[in-house]
């Protein structure tokens, strides 16, 4: 298959090495551009308006309390089933499909071409922010199509994730079927909220501890390319705190933040007995 690159076992390199491929899930400001200073100085900011972004926990204690995978030992991932009921969902999911910002990003892996089998569509809330993945510069649209906008407000309701979330891009995965993955990865450290609203099949997201530094296996890192096929699955883990799979649900909501990405990867595998397409909405908080 033209798309994938030739080698089944990839070694994502860790994030200290340079690689032409290194897959960059950064946001960057234009060189000209002044750093954000805060909440005062909306014009440039990089961050929600709202949200003034802080690394200790952002969201609201009930959550932590409530929804947390306390299993997961250094991380703070959240997990919520039915966060909207199906018909919601569903509506969501059609209204979604017709945006006409999807696409196929064509990235170029070890030094091939090749097209991303999976859809995306990027929205900022800023025409500035940048975005760039396997040495491919994302298209991004400014600002929120309405839909996104309502979500994302919903999100930083005081009844849900709290109002010191906010968000400044979203990006929209689009899965076929489950023959279409994303890899092993981890998201940009900088990320200090991630919120994934699960649309349409569900399908399984692996959290995986990250080996030691040196240790054998610690080179999986990084927004892998997505159709870098991932390393095989391993049949046993150490303990119950370094792995963790969650099916996530039509309607569901997770939400990773803290060291969860320093410490952890996630993936969505393959599962080729899945028929029906599964859009994920994925939300950040993001801070240059
Ligand atoms: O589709 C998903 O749930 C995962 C998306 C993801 O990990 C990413 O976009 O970095
Ligand atoms: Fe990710």
């Amino acid at each position: 298959m033209a798309e994938r690159p030739a080698k089944r076992s990839r070694r994502v390199r860790s994030e200290a090495s340079p690689s032409p491929d290194r897959v960059t899930d950064a946001f960057k400001l234009p060189a000209s551009q002044p750093k954000p200073q805060g909440d005062k100085s909306q014009g440039e900011q990089l961050i929600a308006p709202r949200a003034q972004p802080r690394m200790e926990q952002l969201t609201k204690s009930e959550w932590f309390e409530k929804y947390r995978l306390k299993e997961l030992a250094d991380a703070e991932v959240f997990y919520k089933a039915n966060w909207v009921d199906s018909k919601t969902a569903n509506a969501w999911l059609k209204e979604l499909n017709e945006l006409s910002e999807w696409y196929r990003p064509k990235l170029k892996v070890y030094g091939r071409d090749i097209t991303q089998s999976r859809e995306i569509a990027a929205y900022s809330t800023s025409p500035i922010l940048t975005l760039k993945y396997s040495g491919h510069p994302v298209e991004i649209h400014s600002p929120f199509p309405r839909l996104l906008q309502e979500i994302a407000d919903r999100l930083s309701n005081e009844d849900c994730l709290g109002n010191e979330v906010g968000f400044n891009h979203c990006m929209l995965n689009r899965y076929q079927s489950g023959a279409i993955h994303l890899g092993k990865h981890h998201d940009n450290l900088e990320n200090k909220v991630i919120v994934t609203v699960s649309l349409g099949a569900a399908r399984t997201f692996i959290l995986e501890r990250k080996k030691p530094r040196g240790s054998k296996q610690a080179t999986l890192s990084a927004r892998g390319p997505a159709d870098t096929p991932s390393p095989k699955l391993k049949s046993s883990y150490d303990s119950d705190s370094q792995h963790k799979k969650i099916i996530l649900g039509n309607g569901s909501l997770l939400v990773m933040q803290g060291y969860t990405q320093h410490n952890y990867t996630h993936e969505i595998p393959k599962e080729r007995r899945i028929k029906d397409p599964r859009i994920s909405i994925t939300f950040r908080q993001l801070i240059n």
